[in-house]
């Protein structure tokens, strides 16, 4: 990619709103975690997918697991979330909507909910140190651990959603696509909703959730993560896509991540073409930058030059992402407010 057209992707204020706070951990930071725990063993080629390189979803998901092992302490934790928020603003994000996955680890005393606390202290801390980035938390329940579990999640996420100022805004369903099923967690996804939490819900990642993303349209989500096998031509309906778009489901778009997690077999192949053809809300994602070697940049460069975008489409879809975002209402419009003062010094 020439260095002009860089500068551009960086330079544009952005949105992120879909990242996995330990699938977003950067090199340089896996390098420190993995000095703090030599006895582990693990090799820094094996917390990352490398450019070219792809794994069947499971392998991916593998990743994960020797990520976790890195990082079970509240002192990970701490360090890992302001690492991460940093990252994303030095790469332009004004606005973040980081989540993750309450672990409890007994050997280190992590629980749940000081799990939550400690990145909801790395928040406050990068705000005291004037971060230019807004930041927000949505608690993510893994589908793999079922029903009781992700109540008992949603629980705490109501909790939190209560005491934290308004940090914690919302709850993701995500986790291996290919284990459990949504109908078991509606329940605990329709309290969440009630109580007023945002829901970001993984659906139709992979083929044959057909039936789920139906159940799961039904509470209806705020948002959903990928929706690649959304539409007829990949298996999914019509139906479901008339959904979709009459709520005006905003879809957080990962083209990195499906393409190394071999979803998609390209880059010119990915769902967004057809979703924002519809002129449907669609925000360029990361999903987990340290993983896939990406940043968010390079996802709205790589979107405008796979799909033919202009700079004053790539801005709008920057832009737009404002609104698709769980913000309260004034933020929101400083977020607006911010983006119109930029445009002349960046758009040309
Ligand atoms: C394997 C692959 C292609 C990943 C991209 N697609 C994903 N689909 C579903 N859940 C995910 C994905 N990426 C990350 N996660 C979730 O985020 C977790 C890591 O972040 P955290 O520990 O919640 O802070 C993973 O264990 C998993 O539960
Ligand atoms: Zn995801």
């Amino acid at each position: 990619m020439d260095n002009e057209a860089d500068v551009f992707y960086r330079q544009i204020p952005k949105v992120e709103l879909h990242a996995h706070l330990n699938g977003s951990v950067s090199l340089a930071t896996m390098e420190k975690l993995i000095a703090r725990k030599p006895h582990l063993n693990i090799e820094s080629s094996r917390t990352a997918i490398h450019s070219g390189q792809c794994r069947t979803l499971n392998e991916c998901f593998q990743v994960f697991k020797v990520i976790h092992q890195l990082v079970d302490s509240q002192e990970d934790i701490l360090m890992v979330a302001k690492a991460v928020i940093e990252e994303f603003a030095a790469d332009g994000v004004k606005y973040l909507e980081l989540r993750s996955t309450p672990r409890e680890e007994t050997k280190t005393g992590l629980s749940k909910r000081s799990y939550i606390e400690t990145v909801l202290e790395a928040i406050h801390q990068c705000k005291q140190e004037e971060v230019d980035i807004d930041v927000r938390f949505l608690v993510s329940v893994d589908r793999r651990n079922g029903h009781e579990v992700a109540m008992e999640t949603v629980k705490l996420a109501e909790d939190f959603m209560l005491s934290s100022d308004g940090v914690v805004v919302g709850l993701d369903l995500s986790g291996d696509p290919t284990v459990g099923h949504g109908k078991d967690l509606l329940p605990a996804l329709q309290r969440a909703r009630n109580c007023g939490l945002k829901l970001a819900l993984h659906m139709s990642e992979v083929p044959s959730q057909k039936e789920e993303s139906e159940l799961l349209l039904a509470l209806p989500p705020d948002r959903i993560g990928h929706g690649t096998f959304l539409h007829p031509e990949v298996g999914g309906s019509d139906g479901l896509v008339d959904k979709v778009c009459k709520m005006n489901i905003p879809l957080e778009l990962c083209l990195t991540s499906n393409v190394k997690g071999q979803t998609v077999p390209s880059y010119d192949k990915h769902h967004f073409q057809y979703w924002y053809k519809r002129q449907h809300p669609c925000v360029p994602c990361t999903d987990d930058k340290g993983v896939f070697c990406t940043d968010l940049s390079q996802e709205y460069h790589l979107a405008a030059s796979t799909f033919g975008l202009n700079q004053e489409a790539v801005w709008a879809l920057s832009q737009q992402a404002i609104q698709c975002s769980f913000a309260p209402e004034a933020l929101k419009q400083k977020l607006e407010q911010r983006w119109d003062e930029l445009r002349p010094h960046i758009l040309h």
